[in-house]
C-alpha cells in the first residue's frame, strides 16, 4: 500500500521520476506508444436516427468506445470546464489537501481510488464531485467559490441531458425502446459522478503511468479530454489504441452496467492514460450511473434459453462497493454463468498491471 506521505507528492515540481512512481524499464516497450491508424469510431450525431443508432450500436459491440461530434454542449462550456479545472489543479498543494478526500469517502482531492490496488503510484491527481460540490469548493477558494459551483452545475445538467439521450440511442440498438426501462426515463437525481483528473508533465513518460488500465462502474462515462492525447482502449487482437483529442469531440465509454444490463453483448471497455514529458493534460468524465435504488440487471428482452441471464442484479452503489473491494474482478463478481466465448472482456483483466 502506498504511504500518506508518497501519495501527497507535488508531481509538478519533481524533475526525475521516483521509484514509487517507477512502473516498468524503458527496455520493456509494449508498443504502447506506437500510434495505430484504427482508432475508434466518430459518430455525428446529426446524422439520421437510424444511422446514429446502428452505427452505436456496432461501436459498442466492437469497441466499447467511440467519439461523438454535434452533440450540442457548446465550446463555451467545454471551455469553461477546462479553465476551472486547471485552476483547481494549480492551486498550491497544501489548498487542494483541504479539500482532501477522506479515507472512506467518494468525494474531494486525491490519487484514483483504484490506487490502491496497485504497488505503484499513478502520475495524476484527482478530483471527484459526487452530489453538491459547495463545501469543497468552499475550502478551495474561501472568497470565491461560486464560479467553480456554476460551472459545475451547468456542466452536471449539459452532459446528464447528453448522457439520457445517448442511453436511448444504446437502448434502442439493443432493440429495447427507451421507454420500456422504467428508470431510463423520467426523473432522476444524485446518480452521477464528475472526475476531474490531472497529469502533469512528466520526467520520465515511459516508465509512468496517469491512470491504470480499468473499466468504468457506470452505465456510460462521458469523457472531455483537452488538447494533449493520454487515453488509450484495449482492443483484443489490436492491443493499446490511443484515442487522439479531436478538438470539441467527446468521448464515450460503456461502463460496466451497461454490460450487465446488454447480457454481455455491449461490453465495457478496458482503458487508460499514459503521461506526456512536456505537456499537462486534463481531463473531465463525466460519470452516469442509474438512480439510486434502481437494480440494474440483463434487460429481459435479451434472456432467452440460448441466452441465460449472465449476472445478477446490482443497484449502483452496491455495485461501487463491490468495485472497491475486487477492482477488476467486480464484474465476474456478480456473474452468474460463463461468459460468452471470443468476447473483449472474457479475459481476466489482470496481468495488465507492468512493474
Ligand atoms: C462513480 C464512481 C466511479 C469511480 C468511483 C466513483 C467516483 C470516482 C470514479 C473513478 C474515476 C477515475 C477512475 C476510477 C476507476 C476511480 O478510481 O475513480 C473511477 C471509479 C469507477 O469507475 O469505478
Ligand atoms: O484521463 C483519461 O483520459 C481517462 C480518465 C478515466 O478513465 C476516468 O476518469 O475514469
Ligand atoms: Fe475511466
Amino acid at each position: 500500500m502506498p504511504s500518506i506521505i508518497s501519495s501527497q507528492l507535488d508531481l509538478y515540481s519533481i524533475k526525475e521520476l521516483p521509484e514509487s512512481h517507477a512502473w516498468k524499464s524503458s527496455l520493456d516497450d509494449d508498443g504502447s506508444r506506437n500510434i495505430n491508424a484504427e482508432s475508434i469510431p466518430v459518430i455525428d450525431l446529426n446524422h439520421d436516427h437510424k444511422f446514429v443508432m446502428d452505427t452505436i450500436g456496432h461501436a459498442c459491440k466492437t469497441w466499447g468506445a467511440f467519439q461523438i461530434v454535434n452533440h450540442n454542449i457548446s465550446h463555451r462550456l467545454l471551455n469553461h470546464m477546462e479553465t476551472h479545472g486547471t485552476r483547481l489543479f494549480s492551486l498550491p498543494m497544501q489548498q487542494k489537501l483541504k479539500a482532501a478526500r477522506s479515507s472512506d469517502g467518494i468525494a474531494g482531492y486525491g490519487v484514483a481510488r483504484i490506487s490502491s490496488f496497485f504497488d505503484k503510484l499513478m502520475w495524476s491527481e484527482g478530483f471527484t464531485i459526487f452530489g453538491s460540490p459547495l463545501e469543497h469548493a468552499r475550502q478551495l477558494w474561501p472568497y470565491d467559490y461560486n464560479k467553480f459551483c456554476d460551472v459545475i452545475e451547468e456542466y452536471e445538467n449539459e452532459m446528464e441531458k447528453l448522457a439520457g439521450r445517448l442511453m436511448g440511442l444504446m437502448l434502442g440498438s439493443l432493440g429495447i425502446a427507451k421507454e420500456d426501462v422504467k428508470w431510463a426515463v423520467g426523473p432522476r437525481s444524485g446518480s452521477s459522478a464528475l472526475q476531474l483528473n490531472s497529469y502533469p508533465a512528466c520526467p520520465d513518460p515511459d516508465r509512468a503511468m496517469g491512470l491504470a488500465a480499468h473499466t468504468d462502474s457506470t452505465l456510460l462515462t462521458i469523457l472531455h479530454q483537452n488538447n494533449t492525447s493520454g487515453l488509450q482502449v484495449f482492443k483484443e487482437g489490436n492491443g493499446w489504441v490511443t484515442v487522439l483529442p479531436l478538438r470539441g469531440a467527446l468521448v464515450l465509454n460503456v461502463g460496466d452496467l451497461v454490460h450487465i444490463l446488454s447480457n454481455g453483448l455491449y461490453p465495457s471497455v478496458l482503458h487508460r492514460a499514459i503521461v506526456n514529458r512536456t505537456r499537462h493534460r486534463l481531463s473531465v468524465a463525466y460519470l452516469y450511473g442509474p438512480p439510486s435504488g434502481v437494480k440494474i440487471s440483463p434487460l429481459s428482452k435479451l434472456v432467452d434459453q440460448r441466452n441465460p441471464q449472465m449476472y445478477r442484479p446490482v443497484t449502483w452503489s452496491e455495485y461501487l462497493g463491490t468495485k472497491a473491494k475486487h477492482f477488476d474482478k467486480a464484474l465476474s463478481s456478480v456473474r452468474l454463468c460463463a461468459p460468452r466465448i471470443g468476447f473483449a472482456n472474457s479475459k481476466d483483466q489482470s496481468g495488465v498491471q507492468v512493474g
